[in-house]
């Protein structure tokens, strides 16, 4: 076999169509594009591809990594207020996104009650660091997770300043996604420094707010939204919350907090209504157990409102 062929063949198993060789004489040129690889797995393809091009006869190696940019879009999910759903939200939203085709990161910024690793099944592992960037977890869900819960002690209140958590969350919205193009934020809730801090430091694409059906709750709602208008960040849309309760026992559909104030309160907003998710006890079950029904094969519920964040993001 010719060298440039044994060489070819060689880089060809461990970097496959990555890399593109030409040879002069006995040194071999090598340009390997890693776009989408993490710096670890980068570094390791770069000594992978070093090691089986320097073939006996070969004299120089030479390889140049290229990469071209993933223009990685950061959604915010927030509330005006705590407990209505928006940790539910955002790991539901995430894997139904992911589902639908995109390659998506959850980041979860919920300094005051960091759920996701639970929701997520991802409990009691630990991210590493690698050069100094933080390596996100695998889920089951083909979702990978970087939350303050795993950076901080569970259960230990945490009263941070704005720009001590922005600077946290940087570690997270930072971390090596790798090939993701999309990252969910699971921002904290209400609409105080630390939220508005995090807004202006990472600039989210768009943002979700997610609300309870009841007056009070869209009230706070409001303040969200006014504060990714400060913020200058477009609103994707409202997604209402325990919409309605199903009856476990009997099937039935009754509206203990009234039907349809969210979609007019977004009416009235001028803000897009992306649908509403039930009151359902087998929602709070599946996710208490780290199960989240978006990844079901029959889940209606947050396929359509992740379709429509995947059409505003493809025009975003
Ligand atoms: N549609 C739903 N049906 C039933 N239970 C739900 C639903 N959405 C959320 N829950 C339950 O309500 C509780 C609060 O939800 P979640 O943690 O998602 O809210 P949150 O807004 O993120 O709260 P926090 O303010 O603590 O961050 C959880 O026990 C969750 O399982």
């Amino acid at each position: 076999m010719a060298l440039i062929d044994e060489v070819k063949a060689a880089v060809a198993a461990v970097a496959g169509k990555r890399a593109a060789i030409r040879m002069e004489g006995t040194k071999a040129g090598i340009v390997l594009d890693a776009t989408g690889l993490g710096a670890g797995a980068r570094d390791r393809m770069e000594a992978d591809v070093r090691a089986a091009a320097g073939r006996p006869g070969v004299t120089e190696v030479r390889v140049v990594v290229t990469a071209e940019r993933i223009g990685r879009k950061l959604i915010a999910v927030a509330s005006g207020k705590g407990g209505v759903g928006k940790s539910t939200l955002s790991a539901n939203l995430a894997i139904a996104l992911a589902r639908a085709g995109r390659r998506v990161g959850l980041v979860d910024a919920d300094i005051y009650g960091p759920s996701q690793p639970r929701l997520m099944a991802a409990e009691g592992t630990k991210p590493v660091a690698h050069d100094g960037k933080l390596q996100p977890v695998p889920t089951p869900y083909g979702v990978p997770l970087l939350s303050m819960g795993q950076l901080v002690e569970a259960d230990r209140a945490i009263a941070w300043r704005g720009p001590m958590a922005a600077g946290a969350l940087g570690q997270l919205v930072d971390g090596d996604w790798g090939a993701s193009d999309t990252l969910v934020l699971d921002l904290p809730p209400g609409t105080g420094d630390v939220q508005l801090t995090m807004v202006q430091k990472h600039r989210p694409a768009g943002a979700i707010i997610v609300s309870t059906p009841q007056d009070l709750a869209l009230i706070d709602a409001r303040r969200a939204i006014d504060l990714f208008a400060k913020a200058g960040i477009p609103i994707i849309g409202l997604v209402e919350n325990m919409a309605g309760y199903c009856c476990p026992h009997c099937g039935g559909f009754s509206d203990p907090f009234g039907l349809g104030g969210a979609e007019a309160a977004a009416n009235d907003l001028d803000i897009p209504f992306l649908g509403r998710v039930p009151l359902t006890v087998a929602i709070r079950t599946a996710s208490d157990a780290g199960r989240p029904p978006a990844a079901e094969a029959d889940d209606t519920v947050f396929a359509p409102i992740a379709a429509q964040v995947n059409a505003w993001l493809a025009r975003a």
